[in-house]
């Protein structure tokens, strides 16, 4: 069994009307973020030596990072709210054709916090 993990970042605007921390975080405002996307694999193909090429990953990631980064998050109607819950589920659901995505975090290093999204539950 095999995970291989690949990140990116991206600098991101968001304003989040609910949240304890006060007016702060009401106003406009901006982090970086760090996303990581991790894949399984119990077997990898003979022909490559790979799980999944890593060069599919960067193209994927790739795609996500560019829909992300320099935007304002409250713009973008499929992430919802841009919590980090919102924001790990919309990079899931864009990477995880993929191969076996068993989670995506997305960090905000400022804050020291992060969240990790596994894929809804069955
Ligand atoms: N469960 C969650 N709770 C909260 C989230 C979240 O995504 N999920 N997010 C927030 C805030 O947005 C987050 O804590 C950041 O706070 P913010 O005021 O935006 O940023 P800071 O000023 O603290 O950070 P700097 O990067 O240093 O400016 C709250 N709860
Ligand atoms: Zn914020």
């Amino acid at each position: 069994m095999w995970e291989l993990t690949k990140s990116f970042t991206f600098e991101a605007a968001h304003t989040l009307p609910i949240t304890t921390l006060g007016e702060a975080s009401q106003e406009i405002h901006g982090h970086s973020f760090r996303a990581e996307v991790t894949v399984r694999g119990a077997t990898t193909n003979p022909e490559t030596g790979m799980v999944v090429d890593f060069g599919v990953l960067t193209q994927r990631l790739g795609e996500v990072q560019a829909m992300l980064d320099h935007k304002f998050l409250n713009k973008i109607e499929a992430i919802g709210l841009p919590t980090l819950e919102n924001l790990s589920r919309f990079i899931y659901e864009r990477v995880r054709s993929i191969g076996h995505v068993t989670k995506v975090s997305v960090h905000r290093d400022s804050c020291r916090e992060t969240c990790t999204y596994f894929g809804p539950q069955d």
